[in-house]
């Protein structure tokens, strides 16, 4: 690896990061910028309306345009800016205005003042951009980037065309450099802050949502990823349903073999569960030994399909130390005009259900919606058998 990416990667927390997570990174870090874009462009606008008020006692040329450009469009175009950051519908344009606002501000310092005496009396205004633009305007570390060497651009050619008093000159390079150089690393360092900061607070959320034994869901969070499937079948229609299932007579494992290896049972039951499910089905362990799933777009019947694959898959498997284990199950769906907590307490009872009736089967509970046809023939089979 080059020294040069060696030091990129160095100032880059995610370098090693996917797309995605770069693209997670990039929306998290521009939200939590907006307020930053607010206050500063509200603060920034009423300078520039000071600056236009001292101009209009000093200045001695092109009095009207300075008046114009700073009192009238840089601070409207910043106060442009600071309302749109109030509507999220409106940030990416307000992104895109903020990148682009140091270009006319630059613009037009050069245009009133390059090649003038009066040069070096208002070249601070080139300075202050340059680090307001990397450090203060809120803008991310590229399009500072993009927005800080345009300006600079545009400042080095006009000192080519129009060179500053010879004895400025030295100066006004060393001022220049000094602006760029304090505001890229300040804007780097803060970037690479921010990063080290996402990364982080993801880490602790994955960490508050996994158990720590299995690595499935913990039960916050597989409540948490039920709610959100019951909210879009509320919204589409779409069928979702649950599968409990508890090992059985586990406390006899944990007796007979002690605690380290009941862990590695559920570790190993855990790992056959996650292998045999599909990536968009949700498991979690939400219990000493019991485990929740659920299943996106799955209606009753598939979902007592895959418990019946889940038992076989289990009978077969052979658990380190202890050999053969089975679980008892309960299937039940989703239906939106009963409620989450009905579904709950109904799959407690298929589970229950099953462990009564003598374990390693699958108890199935239709809905209590009477016209729910996804759960009409397994209702049917049930009164038959009451
Ligand atoms: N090793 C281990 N054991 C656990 C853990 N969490 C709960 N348990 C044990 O799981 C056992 C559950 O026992 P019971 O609730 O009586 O259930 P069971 O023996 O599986 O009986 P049935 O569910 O009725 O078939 C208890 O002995 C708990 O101590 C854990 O994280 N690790």
């Amino acid at each position: 690896m080059g020294i040069a990416t060696r030091l990129i990667n160095a100032f880059d927390p995610l370098h090693e990061a996917t797309h995605e997570v770069r693209q997670a990174f990039a929306a998290w870090c521009l939200e939590g910028k907006v307020l930053q874009v607010r206050y500063i462009a509200f603060l920034t606008a009423l300078l520039y309306l000071c600056y236009a008020t001292i101009q209009f006692f000093i200045a001695t040329e092109w009095l009207g345009r300075r008046l114009f450009m700073h009192g009238l469009f840089v601070p409207l175009m910043l106060v442009l800016i600071g309302s749109m950051s109030f509507s999220p519908a409106l940030h990416r344009p307000m992104w895109a205005l903020l990148t682009v606002s140091p270009i006319p501000s630059v613009f037009a310092s050069l245009y009133f003042n390059a090649g003038r005496d009066g040069f070096p009396l208002y070249a601070p205004e080139l300075y202050l951009i340059l680090i307001w633009t990397f450090a203060i305007s809120g803008l991310m570390l590229r399009q500072a980037m993009l927005a800080a060497s345009s300006s600079l651009l545009m400042i080095l050619a006009a000192m080519v065309m129009f060179p500053p008093d010879p004895g400025f000159i030295k100066l006004h390079l060393l001022y220049l450099l000094a602006a760029f150089s304090f505001g890229f690393l300040s804007a780097l360092l803060l970037e690479k802050g921010h990063k080290a900061m996402f990364l982080q607070q993801r880490r602790l959320t994955h960490l508050a949502s996994v158990d720590g034994l299995t690595g499935l869901w913990n039960r916050q969070e597989t409540e948490r990823r039920f709610a959100e499937e019951c909210e879009r079948t509320d919204r589409y229609g779409t069928p979702v349903s649950l599968i409990l299932l508890d090992l059985d007579h586990f406390k006899q494992v944990n007796d007979e073999h002690g605690h380290t290896v009941g862990d590695t049972v559920l570790k190993e039951f855990a790992a056959l569960l996650h292998s045999s499910l599909r990536s968009v089905d949700q498991v979690g362990r939400i219990g000493g030994e019991e485990f929740l799933i659920v299943l996106p777009e799955t209606g009753l019947q598939q979902a007592r399909a895959i418990a019946g694959m889940l038992q076989e898959r289990i009978n077969c498997h052979r658990f380190e130390t202890v050999g053969q284990c089975t679980a008892s199950f309960g299937v039940t769906q989703y239906h939106p005009e009963e409620g989450r907590l009905a579904v709950i307490n109904r799959i407690d009872r298929a589970l229950y259900q099953a462990k009564a009736q003598g374990r390693n089967r699958i108890e199935i509970l239709p809905c209590s919606v009477e016209r729910c046809r996804a759960c009409a023939a397994v209702r049917s089979v049930s009164e038959k058998r009451a």
